[in-house]
């Protein structure tokens, strides 16, 4: 559904001009500075994919987006999108695709939410009794109902990004471009969100591309993650492989039984993560500090101590009333990703 091949964009601009005049001499000098946002970026998506997109502020993930919309032109390398040069055939292209940038608002500022929406069903010529099919639908998923009649730049951000989705979902189209949707939204309006995109995709079989610094939203709904860096693309495949590859160590979540007191477990090489630094051996014992009452976090290496023998040693001295051992998150191993490539940036 979605090629992409080797490709670059370039930023130029003038190289600025310090000194008296400074912005004058600028605007007069020949002299440029380059900017490879892009570099070198190839992925293909199979339609129906719901793909995270991610990468640390200036990675290149805007510039990407912008050119599988058609918006820019790339310095070198290809598109396509179902068949199309998003930059050659903007039309076309534009009929297949939606596209949701949680900065901006693609609906008439001072019209109702009702009013822009029906337009842009009429801009895309959208039937007028599937119009309405459609938009009973979002408006019940996406909670629309109590400001539909609400001028757009009266809406709440939240308000307003719902409506921008059920916009950009209005015509059908095969192809989803998200450019962090879910920015400044509360709970409750991310959990819409999340719910009508994950329906969108399961029922409809739309290919998604989802840009968001929120790893929970990737965590929620993608399989796959492209994760770039310096307009690289540092790792892509499965966000299950990700997490197994890259997270260093398990947790063991323990909650003690009223009064009973950490004593450590006998078992080298397991730290104790919460209040009490260091190894969570004999030396962990003694306890008292921990963040919540009775309740004690440890890290293992399951290669090296398997999680039922720290369950084992931790059971053999202490009386629980709940373990628990969470999955390894996306936020840690991606953190340590880019932490790493700061350290080696080669
Ligand atoms: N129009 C432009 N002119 C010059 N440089 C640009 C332009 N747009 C982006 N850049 C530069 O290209 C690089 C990549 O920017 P881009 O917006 O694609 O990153 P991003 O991954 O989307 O970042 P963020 O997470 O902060 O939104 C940055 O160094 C940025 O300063």
């Amino acid at each position: 559904m979605i090629e992409v091949e080797g490709l670059v964009k370039e930023f130029r601009r003038p190289r600025r001009v310090e000194g008296p005049l400074g912005g004058l001499r600028t605007l007069l000098t020949r002299q440029y500075v380059t900017t490879r946002a892009v570099d070198g970026v190839s992925f293909a998506l199979a339609e129906g994919e719901f793909v995270g997109y991610l990468g640390p502020n200036g990675a290149g993930k805007s510039t990407t987006i912008k050119m599988m919309t058609g918006i820019l032109r790339p310095t070198a390398g290809t598109v396509r999108v179902g068949g199309t040069v998003p930059w050659q055939d903007r039309e076309r292209h534009a009929r297949t695709i939606g596209v949701v940038f949680g900065q901006r608002t693609q609906l008439w500022w001072d019209l109702p939410l009702r009013d822009s929406l029906d337009l842009i069903g009429r801009l895309y010529g959208v039937d007028r009794a599937r119009h309405r099919a459609v938009l009973a639908r979002f408006t019940e998923l996406l909670g629309l109902g109590p400001f539909l009649d609400t001028p757009v730049r009266q809406l709440s951000l939240g308000q307003r990004m719902r409506g921008d989705l059920a916009a950009a979902m209005l015509p059908e189209p095969r192809v989803l471009f998200l450019d962090e949707p879910t920015i400044g939204l509360d709970v409750v309006a991310r959990e819409r969100i999340r719910a009508f995109l994950a329906t969108r995709n399961r029922e409809d079989g739309t290919t998604i591309v989802l840009t968001t610094h929120d790893l929970d939203d990737v965590e929620r709904l993608c399989r796959r993650i492209v994760l770039i860096d310096g307009g690289r693309v540092l790792y892509d495949g499965d966000v299950a492989r990700l997490t197994r590859q890259y997270a260093v160590g398990r947790r063991l979540v323990v909650q003690l039984g009223e009064g009973t007191r950490w004593h450590g477990v006998t078992l080298p090489g397991i730290v104790r993560e919460d209040g009490e630094a260091g190894e969570a051996g004999e030396a962990g014992g003694g306890g008292g500090t921990e963040a919540e009452p009775g309740r004690v976090t440890l890290r293992f290496d399951p290669a090296r101590t398997p999680a039922a023998e720290v369950i084992a040693a931790v059971l053999a001295r202490h009386e629980v009333t709940d373990l628990s051992l969470p999955a390894p998150g996306l936020e840690g191993v991606v953190h340590r990703i880019y932490a790493a490539r700061e350290a080696d940036p080669c």
